[in-house]
């Protein structure tokens, strides 16, 4: 029986949504926006140590995508040979946040209009302050608007352990995130305010509470990896239900088990990037007949595409690159590999928000050559059609 391993490289967009002028960064509308395409450019312009070099994932067509998506070349990854199959994704759900992408990647657009907090000091409504001091046991809470994470750590981190109040902010998605720091506040006391805050939120549509836990001393905060997203369910089942509901396995690898808020999703393994590859590798070796593994490399977009970090963003790209020709080499006969993104993050633009892009979507064990634009929904009726299991989406099969 056949495997499947979707893998999404968080934020890896190739411009061109057709919708980009609808939405915005720092005022600015996403229009002409392109993750790779800027990475690229900025990489054959500086020099670097030479042009962005990913042999792999163009093998696998990432620069035949890139050209389609917008009808531009791109400076050094467009001309190699292609072997895989491969197409551009465009999304139609109204947000460009991590859920709505994976949702509808996975078969099911988001219906409603996701709420969200106006850019404004305070951002949040006095009403849910209250409840999240009356939660954390606290008389305030600090921030109380958009924000950098990293940002407001550096700002509020020193008075944040002086005077025990939790960091709140949000920024140009529908989420709600509260920063503390691990030892003067406490993980645990972090994760039980999000977790029992996010059912007011999600009533609000709000789609995330997300903790984001902290350490070091003022002037040195780092964030760790125990940050937890508390998403609202999604709107109907999807790809990982349509494969658990036909009695096959489905395993999470990274965010994925919060993204779906578990369900349809038999085992999640977390941790940093490097250790969900290490992960993958493991599970294209030991993963069942018929299994569908699921997995999210975030740190494209948490370290990189938020910080507007051009070259840490290509150095992430060139690791994934040479990690993933590792697992493309493992693939047994009968598995598919699907590449693709969420949304794009392009650090060369204004703000520090997330960018409305196509994203690649590219792939191995499926034939070759171009399976031309397509729309999100296409990969899970991809993945669905290669397992054999019902596609209950309105996807169609790009293999
Ligand atoms: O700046 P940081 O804290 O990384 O936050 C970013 O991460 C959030 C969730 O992906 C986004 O909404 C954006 O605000
Ligand atoms: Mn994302
Ligand atoms: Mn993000």
């Amino acid at each position: 029986m056949s495997r499947a391993f979707l893998v999404v490289m968080d934020s890896v967009g190739i411009g061109g949504a057709p919708d980009a002028g609808s939405f915005f960064n720092a005022g600015l509308p996403d229009t002409g926006a392109n993750t790779l395409a800027h990475i690229a450019q900025a990489c054959a312009e500086q020099g670097r140590s030479g042009p962005l070099h990913l042999p792999n994932l163009v093998r696998l067509g990432l620069g035949a995508a890139a050209e389609l998506a917008t009808q531009d070349a791109l400076p050094g990854l467009g001309d190699a040979p292609v072997s895989g199959r491969w197409a551009a994704a465009a999304e139609v759900s109204p947000g460009k946040d991590t859920p709505s992408g994976h949702w509808e990647l996975a078969g099911v657009p988001v219906p409603w209009d996701w709420t969200y907090f106006p850019n404004e000091t305070p951002a949040f409504p006095a009403d849910l302050t209250a409840e999240v001091c009356r939660l954390a046991g606290t008389d305030g809470i600090l921030g109380n608007c958009h924000a950098s994470g990293t940002n407001i750590i550096a700002d509020l981190g020193a008075e944040h352990m002086r005077t025990g109040w939790p960091i709140c902010y949000t920024s140009a998605d529908s989420v709600f995130q509260i920063a503390a720091h691990e030892d003067s506040f406490g993980n645990e006391r972090l994760q039980k305010l999000c977790r029992d805050l996010a059912p007011r939120l999600h009533a609000m549509r709000i789609g995330r509470v997300i903790s984001r836990p902290f350490t070091g001393r003022p002037g040195d905060f780092q964030r760790t990896t125990n940050r937890r997203d508390y998403s609202l369910a999604p709107p109907a089942p999807t790809l990982c239900d349509w494969v658990q509901g036909a009695g096959r396995s489905v395993h999470g690898v990274g965010k994925i088990g919060d993204i779906f808020s578990m369900q349809g999703i038999d085992d999640v393994v977390k941790g940093a990037d490097a250790d969900l590859m290490d992960h993958l590798d493991r599970l294209v070796d030991e993963a069942e007949d018929g299994s569908l593994t699921f997995t999210n490399f975030v740190e494209f977009d948490s370290l990189y595409g938020h910080r507007r970090d051009i070259s840490g963003y290509a150095s992430a790209l060139e690791w994934f690159d040479g990690r993933i020709g590792k697992v493309i080499a493992a693939l047994r006969p009968g598995d598919l590999l699907v590449i693709t993104a969420d949304h794009g993050n392009d650090p060369s633009w204004s703000g520090s928000d997330h960018t409305r892009e196509r994203v690649p979507v590219l792939m191995a064990g499926g034939g070759t050559g171009s399976a031309g634009l397509c729309d999100f929904v296409d990969v899970a009726a991809t993945v669905a059609a290669h397992l054999g299991v019902p596609n209950a989406g309105t996807g169609r099969s790009l293999l």
